[in-house]
């Protein structure tokens, strides 16, 4: 799904907490969203949910020979998903259910993306009886389960270990490039923007400073500040 903004902008009592000029996330992007705390990060990427409407300006998406409503093929998973209170195999489950599948396509469908994240043997468990890492597995599963055009990430591995992040990791990389999903991740973690991101926004006081490659972003970034961000220094 490609994504387009222009002139966005989203002020809470007259403070302008986001503005961009001009945006464009292209179909098929891995691209991860960097900067300090405060930067509007996170509203960028709820405002791209559509679970934030904009002061002004407008974002538009585009799909390619898929009538549905973009809503329906995004979904996004944040730093502390809401599982419903049943079994993990049912959490998973519930997009197609709501999609209408046949029981034994969800079957397969969820039997699929648990091996894949390592979760067949937690398929009949509860969900209050998960570690954090495995509720972030389940979480990223149940998100996967329609194939979504568009899948958005709010710090998704912020309070796993390296193990976990590593396998979410892998199956971000795995259905960006088999399926072609777009994929945006909030992260502070730069040596994962580095690992995973072939593109990275640098934002800063609720503007886009630099939108590069992941590799020029961590490596050689053009504008000052974001060189000052990537060596660790204090923005003022
Ligand atoms: N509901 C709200 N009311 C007022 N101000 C808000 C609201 N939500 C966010 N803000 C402000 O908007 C700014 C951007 O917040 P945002 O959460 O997008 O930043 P962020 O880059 O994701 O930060 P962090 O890295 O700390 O999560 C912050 O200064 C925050 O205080």
């Amino acid at each position: 799904m490609d994504i387009f903004a222009a002139d966005l902008t989203k002020e809470y009592e007259d403070r302008m907490v986001l503005n961009i000029r001009e945006l464009h996330i292209k179909r098929g992007a891995l691209c991860g969203i960097i900067g300090p705390n405060g930067a509007g990060k996170s509203t960028l990427l709820n405002l791209i949910a559509g679970l934030l409407k904009p002061s002004r300006g407008n974002l538009f998406y585009q799909q390619p020979g898929n009538a549905e409503p973009p809503y329906q093929k995004m979904t996004m998973v944040f730093q502390k998903p809401y599982l419903l209170r049943t079994t993990v195999e049912k959490n998973i489950a519930y997009p197609l259910k709501l999609r209408g599948w046949n029981q034994e396509d969800i079957k397969k469908r969820v039997a699929v993306l648990a091996d894949e994240l390592g979760l067949t043997e937690f398929l009949k468990k509860k969900s209050w009886t998960l570690s954090g890492g495995e509720i972030q597995k389940v979480a990223l599963a149940r998100a996967l389960s329609f194939s979504p055009g568009l899948l958005l990430l709010d710090e998704p591995t912020a309070n796993v270990d390296p193990g976990t992040t590593a396998e979410i990791e892998k199956m971000l990389k795995k259905i960006n490039e088999e399926e072609g999903t777009t994929v945006i991740i909030v992260t502070h973690n730069l040596v994962q923007a580095r690992r995973l991101c072939k593109e990275v926004i640098f934002m800063n006081q609720g503007e886009i400073i630099e939108f590069t490659t992941g590799e020029k972003m961590l490596k050689s970034p053009e504008h000052p500040l974001t060189q000052k961000f990537i060596a660790g220094e204090l923005l003022l």
